[in-house]
Formats: structure tokens, sequence, C-alpha cells
């Protein structure tokens, strides 16, 4: 038996992660104007990149937490916080999955704004912002996690 929940795969390329990025940024525009944007390492990297390109914000900063090995998450470790409450700042990251990453950085930065590109239900109570839903049981795939592979005709599959 598999040891995560995940049964079905979400593929995202570098031009649709970028288009949804945007989208997100859109959103954001209606609830700024924010001082700063702090990128949830390392998969906020990138949105926040394209969110504060397009909210002309040049002030970044990062909160550095791991806790998913493979696609299994583990114990929750805070490498690198920020200094004060958040207020003013929108948090963005790629994804809230179980939510136990925003919940633990609510607690760091009670007054952000917290902006994902992508929620699963169990995490979306956590996210103020947000472009797509994904089903629970499915995995998104990321650009930078994946690479190009020739694959079988369907027909022999
Ligand atoms: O809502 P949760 O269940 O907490 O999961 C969401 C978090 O998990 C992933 O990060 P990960 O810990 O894999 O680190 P990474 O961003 O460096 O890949 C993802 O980028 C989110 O930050
Ligand atoms: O690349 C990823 N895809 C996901 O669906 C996910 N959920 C938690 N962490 C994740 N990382
Ligand atoms: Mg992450």
């Amino acid at each position: 038996m598999s040891d995560h929940p995940f049964t079905k795969t979400f593929p995202v390329s570098w031009w649709e992660l970028h288009r949804d990025s945007r989208a997100l940024a859109w959103r954001l525009m209606e609830r700024g104007p924010f001082q700063g944007v702090v990128a949830i390492t390392r998969g906020g990297l990138v949105p926040a990149a394209v969110v504060a390109r397009e909210l002309e914000i040049r002030t970044i900063d990062t909160i550095c937490i791991a806790s998913y090995d493979d696609k299994k998450q583990g114990e929750l470790t805070v490498l690198k916080g920020v200094p004060g409450d958040g207020e003013g700042w929108v948090v963005v990251d790629d994804l809230v999955d179980t939510g136990k990453t925003y919940r633990k950085v609510r607690e760091m930065l009670p007054k952000a704004h917290f902006a994902t590109v992508y929620a699963k239900p169990a995490g979306r109570p956590l996210v103020d912002s947000y472009v797509t839903e994904v089903s629970q049981d499915t995995w998104i795939l990321f650009p930078w996690d994946a690479e190009m592979q020739e694959v079988a005709p369907i027909a022999r599959r």
C-alpha cells in the first residue's frame, strides 16, 4: 500500500504556473496595497517573484520551511522566520494542502494576507486569496520537479 493519499497527478507547466500566478496578482490588487511580499521557500519563490513583479513590489523576504519528503509530510521545520506581525505584507506560497504550513505561518504573522496559487479543500480555510482548487487526493506536479519524458502509445499501456 502507498504511504501517501494521492491517487491522481495534476501537472503544471511553466507557462500555466506563470498564468496562474498572474491571476493571483490580479486578485491581490483588490486586497492591497502591500508593503512587501513574504515567499515561503522553496515552492513559493516562483509565484512570489511573479506577484512582486505584477504588483511592483521590490521588498521581498522569505520564511524557510520544510515538511514534505517526496510525497510524505513529516515534522515541520522552520529554518528562518521574519520580524514583525505581518501587517501590510502578503505571504505567497505555491499551494496549501493540509494547511499545516500556513497554520504555522499564521502563528508567526497573524496580520498578514495569505495567498497561494493552488488550494486543496483541507487547507482552503487557511488562505485568504487563491486561484485554483484541486482535490485532496491529487498531487500537483510543478515544473521544477518534472522533466519531459518519452511515453508509450496509449494502446500499448
Ligand atoms: O499545506 P501543507 O500540507 O503544509 O503543504 C503545503 C506546503 O508543502 C510544500 O512545501 P514543502 O514542505 O514540500 O517544501 P518545498 O516548498 O521546499 O518543496 C508546498 O510548497 C507548501 O509550502
Ligand atoms: O509539489 C507538491 N505538490 C503537492 O500536491 C503538494 N502537497 C503538499 N506539498 C506538495 N508539493
Ligand atoms: Mg513549500
